[in-house]
């Protein structure tokens, strides 16, 4: 029995909200590994990156995209034709909202946004119901369930595991008949630089604050195993920020602070890795980097 009979599905979803509502860690969940980073820090995702959900029946992709938001910066509309792009070539896409906040202005944006892209059929997401009483989480889906038609809406809690196979279903069932896209096993086809620097810009974002965050990125320069050994990876790597004043603090009195982001990420790539890792992290200014298209096309956001 070929794929096509079988009923076996495969294909494409992705997550979009508001900034902070969850979708990082929700794909995290259903994948079952850390792929794409996460923080407490708003617009933490830059990049779309796939996790895939591998099923005796089916084989979810999921896209991760970056929050829509107003661009108020050349990054901002390279992020958002970025995430529109992604839209269209899905098969299903989660619409979240976290069931601990009302609704606002930033999500009605998005569902105005997802009316221009009607192929695509739209499952609402009620994201952090472990942050909400039963009364909350039910009031949050007829409040969701107002705002537009929705193919169906599902309440989780990534962090708590609840429903989550639910949404699986409900996802699975929006994919075409269509063999396996990817290999048993594959979690992620991000290459593995893109991880590692986003695992660094990670350990860098914890408790920066402001405009900081906005101004951080990091590009692996080059990731080599010692030569001679096979149990050491050598890891190069820049952090950008765009002024010296900011410069100043990712370092720390003494370099205190970065050798600490650069402990921390060194842990967590060697446990992405499964290696022992030599990190060198250097700071280097990228003068509004977020503004100029030269810069931007340096550090990996293409047009
Ligand atoms: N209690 C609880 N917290 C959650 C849950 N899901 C996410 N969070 C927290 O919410 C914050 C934001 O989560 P992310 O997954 O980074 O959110 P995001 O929507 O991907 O954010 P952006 O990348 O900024 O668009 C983090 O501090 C998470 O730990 C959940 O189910 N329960």
């Amino acid at each position: 029995m070929d794929a096509e009979s079988s009923g076996f599905r495969a294909g494409f979803a992705c997550f979009v909200g508001r900034p902070n509502v969850g979708k990082s860690t929700l794909m995290n969940a259903l994948v079952g590994t850390k792929v794409a980073i996460t923080s407490s820090k708003p617009q933490t995702t830059r990049r779309a990156i796939r996790g895939i959900v591998h099923r005796p029946d089916a084989q979810l992709v999921i896209v991760d995209t970056p929050g829509f938001h107003r661009p108020r910066t050349l990054l901002g509309e390279r992020l958002d034709s970025l995430v529109l792009s992604t839209l269209t070539e899905v098969d299903v896409i989660g619409f979240c909202v976290p069931a601990n906040e009302p609704i606002g202005k930033g999500d009605r944006f998005i569902v105005d946004k997802l009316a221009a892209v009607k192929k695509t059929p739209v499952v609402a997401v009620v994201t952090k119901c472990d942050l909400a009483t039963r009364e909350q989480v039910a009031h949050q889906l007829l409040a969701v369930s107002a705002l537009a038609e929705f193919a169906e809406i599902v309440p989780v809690s990534a962090q708590g595991g609840e429903q989550l196979d639910v949404l699986a279903d409900v996802l699975v069932k929006r994919l075409p008949e269509s063999p396996p896209l990817y290999a048993g096993g594959e979690l992620t086809d991000e290459p593995e630089q893109v991880l590692v620097a986003e695992l660094i810009r990670e350990a860098a974002l914890e408790g920066v604050r402001d405009e900081l965050p906005h101004s951080i990125a990091v590009v692996v320069e080059e990731m080599n195993p010692r030569e001679g050994r096979d149990d050491l990876l050598d890891v190069y790597a820049h952090m950008f920020v765009e002024r010296p004043s900011q410069k100043a603090i990712v370092i720390g009195p003494g370099g205190a602070r970065l050798k600490d982001v650069g402990t921390r990420a060194r842990q967590q790539i060697e446990a992405l890795l499964g290696t022992r890792v030599y990190l060198d992290l250097r700071v280097k200014i990228a003068k509004e980097w977020q503004r100029d298209p030269k810069q931007l096309r340096r550090l990996g956001f293409y047009d």
